[in-house]
């Protein structure tokens, strides 16, 4: 078996471009992948997919396969064996187009980057009219990403003057302005103080309301059953799936972390 070795984390990217979604609004469908870097899988026998519309949390303990499986439905990687469907295509074969936006672990900019906000957020629209020709009603999108995150007054800041969670709002912004239907976040507010967390999660509320299907990792339980409907909890293979209130009364934490207390102990 050899998995993919993709090496470094991309920053972010603004992945996708299809035609059509499944028609049954199917966003994302895995089955029977699994995938490992070595000879020995970091994740298998994972079967499942996301519909348009939802919210759902990916937990688990440190190092039990979550980026990796976010990395696999995304077609970063590519399953050893078994299907990741994005928008009804194979995943690793999906065309950049903005309707996925993914704001990878610890999504940060190297501190060269003479680039701005609305730089970065102009990104967004390239897939939809080409690299340097933005039109004033593109302009008008990326004014109304920006206000939507509450970047507007922030535009013209360097990427790498802002904090962790300015950063992460202004990469949200970019797929907003690349029009995602998508948004995939791999542990968001990681090095977002504390005050910033609650409204950040507001903000993702208010995408999914939107209809915006959101996917992200997170390691805050709390965040997890106040935000997430659906929970994957996950250990190599997938020990829950379903509701987040089911999640909760069931035993599937303690038996994905060895105890809900080594858990528990390692909240951030
Ligand atoms: N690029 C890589 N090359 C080789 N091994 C890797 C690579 N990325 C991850 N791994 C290994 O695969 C396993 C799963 O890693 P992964 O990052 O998917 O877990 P995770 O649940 O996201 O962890 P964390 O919560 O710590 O971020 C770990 O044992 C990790 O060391």
């Amino acid at each position: 078996m050899s998995g993919e070795h993709v090496g470094e984390t991309v920053d972010t990217v603004a992945a996708a471009d299809v035609a059509a979604s499944a028609g049954d609004g199917t966003v994302i469908e895995l089955s029977d992948v699994e995938f490992g870097y070595t000879a020995t899988p970091v994740v298998e026998d994972i079967s499942l997919s996301i519909t348009a519309g939802e919210y759902v949390a990916v937990v688990g303990p440190n190092g039990s396969g979550k980026s990796t499986l976010l990395q696999l439905m995304l077609g970063l990687l590519k399953p050893d064996s078994g299907e990741a469907r994005l928008f009804g295509e194979p995943a690793h074969r999906f065309d950049d187009g903005g309707r996925l936006g993914y704001v990878a672990q610890h999504a940060s900019a190297s501190k060269e980057m003479p680039i701005t906000v609305r730089e970065v957020v102009n990104m967004g629209r390239f897939p939809h009219v080409g690299f340097g020709r933005l039109w004033e009603e593109d302009r008008e999108i990326v004014d109304g990403a920006l206000a939507t995150v509450g970047m507007s007054a922030f535009a013209d800041r360097r990427i790498t003057q802002l904090s962790g969670g300015q950063r992460q709002r202004a990469f949200i912004a970019r797929a907003l302005a690349g029009e995602a239907e998508l948004l995939v976040l791999d542990e968001p507010t990681v090095g977002v103080d504390a005050e910033s967390v609650q409204a950040f999660y507001e903000l993702l509320q208010s995408l999914n309301d939107r209809g915006i299907t959101v996917l992200l990792i997170e390691h805050d339980l709390g965040a997890v059953t106040e935000h997430a409907e659906r929970v994957i909890c996950l250990n190599r293979e997938v020990y829950f799936d379903g509701p987040t209130d089911e999640f909760v009364e069931s035993d599937a934490l303690g038996r994905a972390f060895g105890t809900a207390a080594n858990f528990l102990g390692e909240q951030k």
